[in-house]
């Protein structure tokens, strides 16, 4: 596995760069860090990748094929973006898990594992989303993405509502996995990151680019 970003760019409403060319490579079993101040477009860059929101420059790869080569939806199963925190859903996360199942390009991929041993938590999957904690919420969204087996997991702050030793347990899990990860835990960063970047608020001079990691 091969995720590739070249050069990729993102203009703000109001025409100014909210990031000029991030460039940044990931392979199998690496994690790579993101940290930075609040809105200097760290989620945007992992929707940007994910292809869920559109960037005005820039190529990006899987194993050198681009988004169109796979087709948009069939990339978000290979490239998966997994929120900081879960829209408000109604019902309950087996209903969204069996739903998600359904979709043609989750089904023609096959290889799902059981989400429910991986998150470690039987007794939440039948509860109502709204009756659950954040932390709950979030081990259990990350749960479902792992099940799924994508190709690069890319993760807003996926830790960021839970305990000490759940956060570890966690950890340890990823480490199987390619993630780009938004954290704003130096310690979290030191321990399971491969590599790492800081996404700074873009000043705009001549040919300045904010992030260029290749590995
Ligand atoms: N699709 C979009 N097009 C243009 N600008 C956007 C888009 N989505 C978000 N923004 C703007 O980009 C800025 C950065 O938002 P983003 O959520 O990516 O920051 P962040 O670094 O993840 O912040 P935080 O650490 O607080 O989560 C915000 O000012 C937001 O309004």
């Amino acid at each position: 596995m091969h995720l590739e970003v070249e050069r990729l760019c993102k203009l703000k409403a109001d025409g100014t760069f909210l990031f000029r060319d991030v460039s940044l490579s990931l392979k199998d079993k690496e994690i790579l860090a993101i940290s930075g101040p609040s809105g200097s477009g760290k989620s945007t860059l992992l929707k940007c990748i994910a292809q869920l929101t559109l960037y005005e420059e820039g190529i990006i790869y899987l194993n050198r094929k681009s988004p169109e080569d796979y087709g948009i939806p069939n990339w978000r199963t290979r490239v998966m973006y997994v929120p900081q925190r879960a829209p408000v859903m109604p019902g309950s996360p087996m209903e969204f898990y069996q739903k998600m199942l359904s979709f043609k390009h989750q089904r023609s991929r096959n290889c799902h594992v059981d989400p429910i041993e991986i998150s470690q938590q039987d007794e939440s999957w039948d509860k109502e989303w709204n009756q659950l904690s954040g932390g709950e919420i979030q081990r259990i969204s990350l749960a479902i993405a792992l099940s799924c087996k994508p190709d690069a997991l890319l993760l807003d702050e996926p830790t960021s509502a839970l305990d000490p030793d759940t956060c570890l347990l966690v950890e340890e899990s990823l480490k199987e996995y390619a993630c780009i990860l938004v954290t704003h835990n130096p310690e979290q960063e030191r321990r399971i990151a491969t590599n790492s970047f800081m996404l700074r608020h873009h000043v705009d001079t001549e040919d300045n680019a904010d992030v260029s990691i290749d590995n």
